[in-house]
């Protein structure tokens, strides 16, 4: 199928019809699973319903290891949820428009607030594999160079064109989930991820740079989804696990091929405490 290169109103009414012909109850949260966190789509209760993502039309299929490609919808800690088990990158050879066509449907199904989950490399050495983080802000490298995901959409239809993005990680859910982590007993970090545009990873002159503008950790995805959920009025939670550390010498001779495999087994082994974190925050929404 070639791409479209537009998004219109008709195709998300397609695309929702066909789910909402699946599962007729209204989802309340929407969730997307980074790389290796498909797992948590696995912990939504029955009836759940699994759509994959080719079979939905409009939808690009995923295409990343790491990353199934499947719709899953039914009740996660007692709420209506709508999971993507996995994500669609730019990389893939997608459009913006594309990799955040899902939101725009998450949003036409109903959900109010969506949780983004990522696997990010570290720019902090006190930010360790294993850690979870927060997202407090972040810092859109692909929107320097013009590409947004909400390039060419008119107004009329999608509403705002210049969407606000100050407090796009909404502060009143992150003190929500501030509380969830301490009622859970884990400990949360907070920062600002980087989003670049891969799929090869950052130089360590990149990482240096990125470090003194700001950023805590880096990735290849997110923040599309964050900005259509705002034109969305959908509010935005935002997870990284923090899966490696980026190298910052120059002159380091680190093996590094593999590193996508070293990711998924580090966001697997934080899984289970993104998800306990995840079902005491849905419970205060
Ligand atoms: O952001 P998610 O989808 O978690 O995936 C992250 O992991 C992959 C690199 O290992 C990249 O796709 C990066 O963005
Ligand atoms: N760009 C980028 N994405 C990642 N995803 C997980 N780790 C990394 C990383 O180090 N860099």
């Amino acid at each position: 199928m070639a791409a479209p290169c537009t998004v219109t109103m008709e195709m998300i009414t397609e695309a929702t019809d066909f789910v909402r012909a699946r599962y007729s109850e209204q989802p309340e949260i929407g969730i997307v699973c980074g790389s290796g966190l498909g797992e948590l789509a696995d912990s939504v209760e029955e009836p759940a319903v699994r759509i994959r993502y080719g079979d939905i039309p409009h939808f690009a299929q995923s295409t990343v290891h790491g990353h199934s490609g499947v719709l899953v919808l039914g009740r996660l800690a007692g709420r209506r949820v709508c999971v993507m088990q996995g994500r669609l990158h730019p990389y893939e050879g997608l459009t913006y428009l594309q990799c955040s066509f899902p939101m725009r449907v998450m949003a036409k199904l109903g959900v109010s607030v969506v949780i983004l989950t990522n696997a990010a490399g570290s720019l902090r050495p006190e930010f360790q594999p294993g850690d979870i983080m927060t997202i407090r802000d972040h810092i859109n490298f692909p929107g320097f160079s013009g590409r947004s995901p909400l390039q060419g959409l008119s107004p009329e239809v999608f509403g705002d064109r210049f969407v606000p993005m100050n407090n796009a990680y909404d502060k009143k859910l992150r003190d929500k989930v501030a509380a969830a982590a301490a009622a859970s007993g884990v400990s949360l970090r907070t920062g600002v991820y980087a989003m670049l545009g891969g799929p090869h990873f950052e130089t360590p002159a990149e990482c240096r740079m990125l470090r003194s503008l700001g950023a805590d950790v880096v990735g290849m995805s997110t923040v599309h989804e964050t900005i259509v959920a705002r034109q969305c009025k959908v509010r935005v939670i935002g997870f990284s696990i923090i899966t490696n550390v980026v190298v910052t010498d120059s002159d380091s001779e680190l093996d590094q091929t593999g590193v996508h495999l070293e990711v998924l087994k580090a966001s697997k082994l934080a899984a289970n405490r993104l998800q306990s974190i995840i079902a005491h925050t849905i419970d205060q929404l």
